[in-house]
């Protein structure tokens, strides 16, 4: 079990904003500079741009001689992305099996039971899929349970919808297709997403979005007081200014005046090194 501080006896330490190349951003295509462990790579930006290593394991699971008894079955299919990411030194960038543990417990536990998700990065849907996946499973006869998620990648955002769709999951998650931002605001308008009614949030894209992406959730007031709001790899590649924001526990620019109490949760990453996923609760 990942080790847990509690809120604020963590320094922000580690990585740098600066780790992806913003002007790649722009463009819609992935970052292209590599970070000083030369993890994220031209050739790591350049798959990702053509999602070449998402198709081959989108082939790789539908070419599986159990892939009917991973239809319908979200364990399953995450388990089969775990194997295709073995495969592959550095691993794929889904959460990985450990931080799955871990919040799917999270979600497992949470009073009350959580029934909307908003999640930023869906990749090829691993995460999506499993903690779709811990929702369905606590929600009552005739409950609604949704996953919003946002991919700027269309290979990419394709592949994670044909998996969730494998996993018996299409009524539930939704891949916006395009930056969270401007899908976010367009979901705003149109009343698809509303007033308090995110119980969770995992902002997993790239970090230099998170806090102007976690401002447009308090402008709207989507997050209410009791909601969670969990961000990935704070240490590796690094997001300490967004650590320092939720551990200075005002949320800026929230009409209600909300607050964040932040911990964070210890993980060692596939390839070896730590990271830290960010826990801050509403109140
Ligand atoms: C670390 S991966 C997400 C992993 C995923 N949550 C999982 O565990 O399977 C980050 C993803 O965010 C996407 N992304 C980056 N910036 C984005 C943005 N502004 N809007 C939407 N998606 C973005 C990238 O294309 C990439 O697929």
């Amino acid at each position: 079990m990942a080790a847990v501080h509690p809120p604020n006896t963590i320094t922000p330490v580690g990585g740098t904003s600066t780790y992806f190349d913003t002007d790649a951003i722009v463009d819609g295509s992935a970052p292209k500079v590599a970070n000083s462990a030369g993890f994220f790579n031209v050739t790591v930006a350049a798959n990702h741009k053509e999602g070449a290593e998402e198709l081959a394991l989108l082939k790789y699971v539908y070419t599986r001689s159990d892939l009917e008894k991973i239809r319908g079955d979200p364990d399953a299919v995450c388990n089969a992305i775990d194997d295709f990411a073995a495969t592959i030194p550095r691993g794929l960038m889904t959460i990985g099996a450990e931080k799955r543990t871990f919040i799917t417990h999270m979600l497992a536990t949470a009073e009350p039971a959580p029934t909307t998700f908003l999640e930023f990065g869906s990749y090829v849907g691993y995460s999506a899929i499993c903690l779709a996946s811990a929702m369905v499973a606590r929600a009552v006869p005739g409950q609604r349970v949704r996953y919003v998620s946002f991919e700027k990648n269309p290979i990419i955002a394709a592949v994670a919808a044909s998996l969730a769709d494998l996993a018996g999951l299409r009524d539930v998650i939704t891949i916006h297709v395009g930056p969270a931002a401007e899908s976010l605001t367009r979901l705003v308008e149109k009343g698809t997403v509303t007033r308090g009614t995110v119980d969770f949030m995992l902002l997993d894209h790239w970090k230099d979005f998170y806090i102007s992406d976690l401002q447009l959730c308090e402008k709207s007031s989507l997050i209410r007081s009791g909601s969670v709001v969990l961000a990935d790899n704070i240490i590796f590649p690094g997001a300490p200014e967004y650590l320092a924001y939720v551990q200075a526990g005002v949320a800026e620019a929230s009409p209600d005046g909300f607050n964040y109490a932040t911990k964070t949760a210890d993980f060692i990453l596939p390839f070896g090194g730590l990271d830290q996923l960010a826990i801050s609760t509403v109140s």
